[in-house]
This record gives C-alpha cells, sequence and structure tokens, in this order.
C-alpha cells in the first residue's frame, strides 16, 4: 500500500514532462483490478499547483523578461533580438501567421528557423530554433532562450491554459515574455511561485497613433493604405464590392475561416506597394502583433458577434486592433484609427482611451494523463462525462479558471457512439474540427469511423471525386474553405495518429489546390465584373449516401 502512494505522487509530480510512462505503469496497475487508495482522486483533481507539473522548467534557474507596452512598441522585436542571439530557441506566439512572420523574420537575417503549427511543420536546413503556435509548445524540451508572445492571452477562456503552460513550463534559463502591461500582476505572482527572477520592461509606443476627429462616413472615402475592419464573412465581402465598385482601389481579405496560407499571401500583396491592391479588408483575425502597411484602420462596426451575443468590442480587442496601423517602420510612419459610422466614434475613442484592465486569473486544464487517472475507477466513461465530472471535481487556486472545454465536450459527445479508446477519443475531441460547421463534424465522424473500423483513413473512402472550380459566389467560396478545412483536419490528425492518416501528401495536395481556386475567387468574389471561371478535379464531401 505504502509503495502505491509513492508511485500517486510521483505521477501527480511528473505528469506533464515524464509521466506518460508512469501513468502507463498505473494504468496497467489500477486496471489489475487493483482499486485506488481513499483520497486518490482528491489529487488527481487538484490543480491547485500547476507549476509543479513541469519538473524540467522547475529543474532550471529560468531569468524571465517580461516586456510590457502598447502595440507597436518594439517589445516583441526586443524578445526576438535575444533569441536570434541564442544557440538554440523557440518562439511561440497565438497565430499562424505570426508564428511564419517570426520564422520569415529570423530566416530573412540569417538565423534559420523552423515552423511547427498544428497542421505543418516546415524544417530548414541547420536550423536550432523553431517559431510555432502556442499550443504546440514542448515543455520537456530545454532552450537557450525562449519567447511567449501575447501572454494577455492566458485569460483568453478557451486557449488560455496554453499561455500558462508556456509560461509555467518552458524549460530554458532566459524566458522573454511579451504582451500587454495587464498581465505584470498575474506573472509577477507566477514567477514568486516557481522561484523563478523576473526583470519588468516597460516599453513606448514607437510611432503616433492618433484618433480621427471625424468618422469616415462613406466607402467612397478609402485611400490607400485603409484597412477596414467587419465581423463577418458577408459584411466583409459587400465592403469589398462596395469599395471595388465605387473607387479605383482593389482589396484584399484576411477572416478567419480563410485558409491560413491564404490569408498569408493576402497580406504580403497588401504590403506589397506594386501590386495593385492597397486596401485591405479584414475581421479581427488581423487583431495580434502583425506587422502589416496599415495606414489607417477604420471599424465598419464596434460590435461583434462572439459565438453567443453581438456584443461591443472590449478596450483591449479595439487597442489591438488600432495598434495594427502606422507600424514602426512600415511604409506609414504614423497610425490613425477611425470608424465608419459617425454614430460610433464617441465610443470607439472612449474604448481606446481606457487604461489596461488587470488579468487576475488564468487559464488552467488538466493534463491528458491526469484525465486519464480520474478515468481509472470509471471505465466506462465518455470522455465528455469525465470532462464535466472532472471541471466539477477539480480545485484551482484563485489566480486560475478552468478552460472553457464545451468545444471538447461537444464533439466528444457527436463520436459518442463510437467505441474509441480514450486516447484517440481525446485526439478527435481536441482537433481543430469548426463545431458550427455541418460538414467538418460530419468529417469528423466519418474519420473516426474509418479509424475505428479499419485502422486506415482513406480519404476516397470519405471524401469523393468530383469537380470543383474557382468560386464565383459566396456561397460557392464558403463550401470550398469548408473542404479546405476538412482538408486541413485531416492533416492535422496525420500528424497525432500516423497510421490511419497516411495519405499527408495527398491531402496536402488538394489542400493546395483548394487554397489556389479559394485565392483566384478571391478576384472575382465581391467584384462586379465575373471573369469566365476555369475548372479543374477536385474532391468534395461525400454525402452520406454515397458512401459505402
Ligand atoms: N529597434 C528597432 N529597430 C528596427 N525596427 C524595430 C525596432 N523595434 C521595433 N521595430 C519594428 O517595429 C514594428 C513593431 O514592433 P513589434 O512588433 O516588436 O511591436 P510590439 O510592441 O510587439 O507590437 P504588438 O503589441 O502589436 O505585438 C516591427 O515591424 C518591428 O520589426
Ligand atoms: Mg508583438
Amino acid at each position: 500500500m505504502l509503495w502505491r502512494g509513492g508511485l500517486e505522487r510521483l505521477i501527480l509530480r511528473s505528469a506533464e514532462a515524464k509521466g506518460s510512462d508512469i501513468i502507463r505503469t498505473a494504468h496497467r496497475f489500477f486496471s489489475n483490478g487493483l482499486v485506488p487508495k481513499e483520497g486518490f482522486l482528491e489529487k488527481v483533481t487538484d490543480l491547485r499547483l500547476p507549476h509543479e507539473w513541469f519538473p524540467v522548467a522547475r529543474s532550471i534557474k529560468r531569468r524571465v523578461t517580461l516586456h510590457v507596452g502598447p502595440t507597436n512598441s518594439g517589445k516583441t522585436y526586443a524578445a526576438l533580438q535575444r533569441l536570434r542571439e541564442a544557440a538554440t530557441g523557440v518562439y511561440c506566439g497565438p497565430l499562424r501567421l505570426l508564428a511564419w512572420e517570426t520564422a520569415d523574420r529570423l530566416n530573412a537575417s540569417g538565423v534559420p528557423c523552423n515552423t511547427i503549427t498544428g497542421q505543418e511543420k516546415r524544417h530548414v536546413e541547420k536550423a536550432h530554433h523553431t517559431a510555432m503556435t502556442i499550443e504546440m509548445a514542448d515543455t520537456a524540451q530545454k532552450y537557450d532562450a525562449a519567447v511567449v508572445d501575447e501572454i494577455q492571452m492566458m485569460a483568453s477562456p478557451d486557449r488560455g491554459f496554453a499561455f500558462t503552460r508556456a509560461l509555467l513550463g518552458l524549460a530554458t534559463p532566459e524566458l522573454h515574455v511579451c504582451g500587454d502591461p495587464a498581465a505584470v500582476p498575474l506573472v509577477e505572482q507566477f514567477c514568486r511561485e516557481t522561484g523563478d527572477e523576473l526583470q519588468v520592461k516597460h516599453y513606448e509606443r514607437l510611432s503616433p497613433l492618433k484618433s480621427s476627429r471625424q468618422a469616415l462616413g462613406s466607402l467612397m472615402e478609402v485611400r490607400a493604405g485603409d484597412c477596414i475592419i467587419a465581423f463577418s464573412r458577408t459584411q466583409i465581402y459587400n465592403i469589398k464590392k462596395e469599395i471595388e465598385t465605387k473607387t479605383r482601389h482593389r482589396c484584399c481579405v484576411v477572416y478567419g475561416s480563410l485558409p491560413q496560407e491564404t490569408r498569408s499571401r493576402q497580406a504580403a500583396l497588401f504590403n506589397d506597394e506594386d501590386s495593385g491592391y492597397d486596401v485591405l479588408v479584414a475581421s479581427d483575425a488581423v487583431g495580434m502583433g502583425l506587422n502589416l502597411n496599415i495606414r489607417r484602420i477604420i471599424f465598419s462596426s464596434i460590435y461583434k458577434f462572439d459565438g453567443f451575443e453581438r456584443r461591443m468590442l472590449t478596450s483591449s480587442e479595439a487597442k489591438q486592433i488600432a495598434g495594427r496601423a502606422g507600424r514602426f517602420a512600415s511604409q506609414y510612419p504614423e497610425g490613425e484609427v477611425t470608424c465608419l459610422e459617425p454614430r460610433d466614434l464617441g465610443a470607439l475613442k472612449y474604448l481606446l482611451k481606457q487604461p489596461p484592465e488587470t488579468i487576475t486569473e488564468a487559464g488552467l486544464f488538466p493534463t491528458f494523463d491526469q484525465l486519464q487517472l480520474f478515468a481509472t475507477r470509471r471505465p466506462n466513461w465518455s470522455l465528455n462525462r469525465i470532462l464535466e465530472n472532472f471541471a466539477v471535481s477539480a480545485r484551482l487556486s484563485p489566480a486560475f479558471f478552468l478552460q472553457d472545454c464545451s468545444d471538447m465536450v461537444e464533439t466528444s459527445r457527436h463520436l459518442g457512439d463510437l467505441p474509441l479508446p480514450l486516447a484517440d477519443m481525446y485526439i478527435f475531441a481536441i482537433s481543430p474540427v469548426k463545431s458550427d460547421d455541418p460538414a467538418s463534424m460530419g468529417a469528423l465522424y466519418k474519420f473516426a469511423q474509418e479509424h475505428l473500423a479499419a485502422g486506415k483513413v482513406r480519404m476516397k473512402r470519405v471524401l469523393n471525386a468530383g469537380t470543383m472550380k474557382v468560386p464565383k459566389t459566396q456561397n460557392a467560396l464558403s463550401e470550398l474553405e469548408s473542404l479546405h478545412n476538412i482538408l486541413s483536419l485531416y492533416i492535422w490528425l496525420s500528424y497525432r495518429l500516423p497510421e490511419s492518416f497516411d495519405e499527408r501528401e495527398t491531402a496536402e495536395e488538394q489542400k493546395g489546390l483548394c487554397e489556389m481556386l479559394i485565392e483566384q475567387g478571391l478576384k472575382v468574389v465581391g467584384t462586379p465584373v465575373m471573369r469566365k471561371a476555369k475548372t479543374r478535379r477536385m474532391i468534395p464531401v461525400a454525402s452520406e449516401q454515397q458512401l459505402p
């Protein structure tokens, strides 16, 4: 009995970095019919000391530099300067676009840098540096220096945990953390708990950003270098159409459901002075850390639908977006911000003037190992039931909140009748499926079904060959975006379940074709004159009836 207690302590201490073997041992131990000791589950759901989950980081004396200031104040630049000088290093940021931008910058400055995101891995010869999306951060790997960007995202209800995990868990003697001053007290508290040495550096905006005295009033008034912000796809295309019909300007677009690669190319087209595209119409997908050649930000509205309700932007969101104008060292030395409608001007100015609100809680989420241990006494429970019950039992210290896992719960419910092993179900549940897109959810179900039944997921069994053409309407474009989504999902799964999802190359080819068609479509969707569309072979999603 004594050694079992010791084993439990070991499991809890080592859960993150080197725990999986121990957890497996524990599983064998418990699954042999031995019932865990009283109080064991209370320990598993005790999340009050998350810094203890990262023994590799705790074994290093870390010096943390917190770079804080308003947007465009050179925080990320300063952190990347230090990263460049380190022999090995990692950059962890909130967006794929930002990971790519950072890797491109490092590569261009002679520091070979890989890129890793959930859906892609680009290896560069002789690279000892990697830029990645925060969810990919590896807490078992040691680095000479590491950067965590946009740390205020710790407070994000659905992604905060990835930032908390990177902050507490990156194993490096030199950690640079960038972000909003709102995060200072919490980072100070965490560094006291971890025993890390902390230095806070404050930055000032490098180039001025002024609020216009007047609203734009009409899209006829747009000028080169303007970026109009809108919060729905339809609005984005309506604005693009109006600008291209009524003025001589041509628009690039950037929004969430557009493929990442297309977004990057649209941003590059807009940044290129000679491309003929001089206006950007974008959602708040451009709102964080990115460096674009924007002279003026124009909010078409200061209200957005956030998935639950139509609400006013927060002060932090408005500032992040406004901060894209007049980036230092860009074509425009001074930025300007305004709105389209005169009625929004007062509220916008108010939002931009608000002092940053201090963050008081960071997101936290149990590791898979912890969930698995929690499930040892309930072998028949589904993942959604485990998650819901874990959430009820979890104990956290006041500096943390438990991450919103409603998407995971919904996805595992959706796959509920498939008797997948817990580990596989977990992978499907955290996959980047669009839960509001029935085609994407349908494809995930078929992927899981094939994986379970055959151990091989042949794309042609789930997707059916057909003819695809350049989309001429918003609906056709939306269908193509959805297909792109499904192919991205296959690729994402191929990195986690490579034996079943072994057609990554084909999926990447099809995804590339999809991107090309979408990009051609962007030239015509929203513009008044339709060109003759070209036709290409593509694979649209099969309907239920077409499946064997
Ligand atoms: N000392 C510098 N020398 C040259 N360029 C600089 C310097 N500092 C910053 N820049 C450039 O200014 C721009 C803004 O800097 P950076 O991206 O670091 O700002 P930031 O404070 O991180 O902004 P955000 O909060 O929006 O992420 C970048 O293009 C960066 O390369
Ligand atoms: Mg930055």
